[in-house]
């Protein structure tokens, strides 16, 4: 087997490198190239291993025509264009808690900073001046924190925050009554945040809803002499607005790590008294730095090596001992999925995914992806379980999961029923042995067989000497039979067979199969 191709194309701890080697994948460490250079190599990787500094855009994702996974080592991933990636069946995967702790840390230490100037009065310490009158602070103790956010860094930051015997007032519509009163703090909506805080500090992703979320409307609405702390994304602050309720003593001070435009090299916020600034040093330390390397190179290694699906932003998770129980139903699944496409084509307005005994207390999620992913195989060559719900939500196509937890003839059962305009039709399989898919059910006959490379349906009235006729068809078309499969709803009722042939059935000789007596449907298919 392959090795899966991995590149590092952002600053990464080496740690990264040497978890992606043990684990069996081949890696590049590329760093600081242009898009363009990026776009040139890429097509080369199954696996991109980035922090925030590579943009993976559109131009990006069209030139990785083998990229499978992109792991971000870290938490924000406003540099993916994650439903592009979707859309072309490649997962997005973050870290989503290795580097919490140091960020919610630096928001504390630019809290303390703005409350006691510390930047400032270093450097005019340094210059010799001894400005011993120049700096009055503030204390932190009793005085409330306005959190924007209250996720994995806000918890974090409300409990360090607590721990210094400030008050907590949170903003965030996730937040639930329980959580705030397990956190020991309070739930509000914003403008009562912004009437009480003395701090704000942030810590939402950057979304339509949050950008701005701090405009010079709301500015306005907080508290004089409030300082604010952004160490989540630039763009939740409307940087003029800041600017001018600084100069204005409106806002007392504002520390930023992060900012709209990066690297930040020139802002009118800069200069400005009681403003301080790093540059997206957030998740900068070595602990966290070494958490999110090793975890972005196990996810994405675990991926590419056995399956297994963990932390993945556009796909459902599939813990790495979920995989190989899974592995075969999702073969079956596809194969289903497939077989159904094939009969139906485009006409397919909804899809039921039943599953009954074994299969009915697995993850249902990828058997879903699996079945949609072998279903539009026929409108798109690159439809994957990634790229497959999506596109059937784009193509309105109604998709309903059904768990029937008891057994009924086999022991685990997967049915897929499609509907189109002239009613439903079903077909059904199941895993024998040792994890083979087999089909046992086409149009509710019974019928068995592996569905593998070139295969020919039939439907017809059961009749005597048909089979006699249809074999004399495929031989005088010099097409060779390999299995051949059969079952009937009743004697003289319809029937259906199943053949898997050496090679694909030309065009006139299925046509010449429709001519033959009884004959109601021929079907071409692949596996
Ligand atoms: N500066 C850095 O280096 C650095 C490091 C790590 C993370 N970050 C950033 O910090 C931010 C928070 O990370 P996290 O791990 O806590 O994320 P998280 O997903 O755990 O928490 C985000 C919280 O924001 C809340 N939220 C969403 N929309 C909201 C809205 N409209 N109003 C109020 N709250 C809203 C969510 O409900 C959630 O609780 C992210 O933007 C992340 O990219 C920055
Ligand atoms: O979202 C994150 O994890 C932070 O912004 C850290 O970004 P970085 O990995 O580029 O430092």
């Amino acid at each position: 087997m392959t090795k899966p191709k991995i590149l590092i194309s952002d600053k990464m701890d080496p740690r990264a490198a040497e978890v992606f080697r043990e684990r069996g994948c081949e890696v590049d460490v590329i760093t600081g190239k242009t898009p363009e250079e990026l776009a040139a190599m890429i097509g080369a990787y199954d696996g991109l291993a980035i922090r925030s500094s590579t943009k993976v855009t559109k131009a990006i994702l069209d030139a990785a025509t083998n990229l499978k996974v992109i792991g971000r080592a870290g938490i924000g991933v406003d540099n993916v264009d994650i439903p592009y990636a979707s859309a072309k069946g490649v997962i997005v995967m973050n870290t989503p808690f290795g580097n919490s702790i140091t960020t919610a840390e630096h928001a504390i230490a630019m809290m303390f900073a703005l409350a006691r100037q510390i930047p400032e009065a270093n450097a005019q310490t340094q210059e010799g001046l001894w400005p011993k009158n120049g700096f009055m602070g503030v204390e932190l103790t009793g005085k409330t924190l306005g959190l924007i956010g209250a996720g994995n860094i806000g918890s974090i930051v409300a409990d360090r925050a607590l721990g210094l015997k400030m008050k907590v007032v949170a903003y965030d519509p996730f937040l639930s009554a329980e959580r705030a009163v397990e956190l020991g703090i309070e739930k509000a909506d914003l403008d009562t945040l912004l009437g009480k805080a003395d701090f704000i500090t942030l810590h939402t992703p950057l979304t339509e809803q949050t950008r701005n979320i701090l405009s010079r409307e709301n500015l306005a609405k907080a508290k004089k002499g409030v300082r604010i702390i952004n160490c989540a994304r630039g763009g939740l602050i409307d940087e003029a607005a800041l600017k001018d309720a600084l100069d204005s003593g409106h806002v007392a001070g504002a520390a930023l790590d992060v900012f709209v435009e990066e690297p930040a090299k020139a802002s009118p916020l800069f200069g400005t008294p009681n403003f301080i600034c790093t540059p997206h040093l957030g998740a900068s330390t070595d602990e966290a730095q070494v958490n999110v390397a090793i975890q972005v190179a196990e996810q994405l290694s675990d991926y590419l090596v056995n399956g297994g699906i963990t932390n993945a932003l556009n796909v459902p998770s599939l813990s790495a001992e979920e995989a190989p129980k899974l592995k075969p139903y999702m073969a079956l699944a596809e194969k289903l999925g497939r077989l159904v496409g094939q009969l139906e084509g485009d006409a397919i307005t909804s899809v039921a995914i039943e599953t009954e005994g074994a299969a009915a207390q697995l993850n249902q999620k990828p058997i879903v992806a699996a079945v949609l992913a072998g279903l539009m195989r026929v409108y798109s060559d690159t439809v994957n379980m990634v790229n497959a719900p999506f596109l059937a939500k784009e193509r309105g196509l109604d998709v309903r999961e059904v768990r029937h937890d008891r057994e009924g003839v086999y022991a685990t059962l997967l049915r897929i029923t499609v509907t189109t305009a002239d009613g439903s039709r079903s077909v059904a399989g199941t895993i024998f042995g040792k994890g083979e898919p087999r089909l046992v059910e086409i149009h509710g006959i019974k019928v068995e067989a592996d569905l593998d490379g070139d295969m020919l349906f039939v439907v017809n009235v059961d009749a005597p000497g048909f089979i006699g006729r249809l074999g004399s068809a495929l031989g005088q078309a010099d097409v060779n039979i390999g299995t051949f499969h059969l079952g009937r709803r009743d004697a003289g009722g319809e029937a259906v067979l199943l053949l898997s042939v050496d090679g694909a059935v030309p065009e006139p000789v299925l046509w010449s199969i429709c001519q033959l007596d009884g004959v109601k449907k021929v079907k071409a298919l692949r596996f």
